[in-house]
């Protein structure tokens, strides 16, 4: 049994959202901004929750906020920021563009916490999603070598872990959907109301 404390609840959002042309955890659904929805996933699973944002506007969400160690790097370096501040061995890291996520997928990923795997990232129609997934605190230091030798394609970075997929049925493929485009915004619209 792993116990909140021990968990940490990492969220991503910065970058440049130029495919959306605007901040998409600012985007709203049903009332809610996308990340709120990050929020209430992690909310019942972790102690603290950290935004990695430069955005000062998440400030209203009374969350602790840190900028990016190393700026325009992409998620990589998001992930490495939120590592080092948090102060827990265990995180469950999540982008907030994934407004149907629940507690239920991300409590799957840390059933299958095991001595071995350093990430276990979610699986959804044979696609891994390395942005809601669990990463132990040591892979900071593997993600800050890649930056410092300009890597930032996270998928490379994973792979020169000790990783893991849980792979999701059918059930769980609209949670892991993400909105990258305003077509896409429409499509989770859709999922949503129906
Ligand atoms: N902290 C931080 N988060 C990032 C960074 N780049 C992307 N993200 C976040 O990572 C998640 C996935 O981002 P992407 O959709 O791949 O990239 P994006 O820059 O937001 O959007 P595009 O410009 O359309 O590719 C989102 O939650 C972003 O907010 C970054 O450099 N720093």
């Amino acid at each position: 049994m792993i116990e909140k404390k021990s968990v940490t609840g990492i969220i991503l959002a910065g970058g440049k959202s130029s495919r959306m042309g605007s901040d998409k955890g600012f985007l709203m659904l049903n009332n809610k901004p996308f990340i709120q929805y990050s929020i209430d996933a992690l909310t019942p699973l972790v102690s603290e929750i950290i935004i990695i944002s430069d955005a000062s506007e998440y400030d209203d969400l009374g969350l602790k906020r840190i900028t990016d160690i190393t700026k325009d790097a992409g998620p990589i370096s998001g992930i490495y920021s939120g590592l080092e501040a948090s102060k827990t061995e265990l995180n469950l890291v999540l982008s907030c563009d994934i407004p149907l996520i629940t507690s239920e997928v991300l409590q799957k990923l840390i059933n299958a916490i095991d001595d071995e795997s350093e990430i276990i990232q979610a699986e959804s129609n044979d696609k891994t999603m390395p942005l809601i997934a669990l990463y132990k605190k040591p892979v900071k230091d593997r993600f800050k070598n890649f930056l410092e030798q300009d890597e930032r394609r996270l998928r490379v970075a994973i792979k020169s872990c000790n990783y893991k997929n849980v792979v999701l049925d059918e059930a769980y493929q609209n949670a892991t959907l993400n909105v990258n485009t305003k077509e896409e915004f429409k499509q989770i619209e859709d999922a949503y109301y129906h």
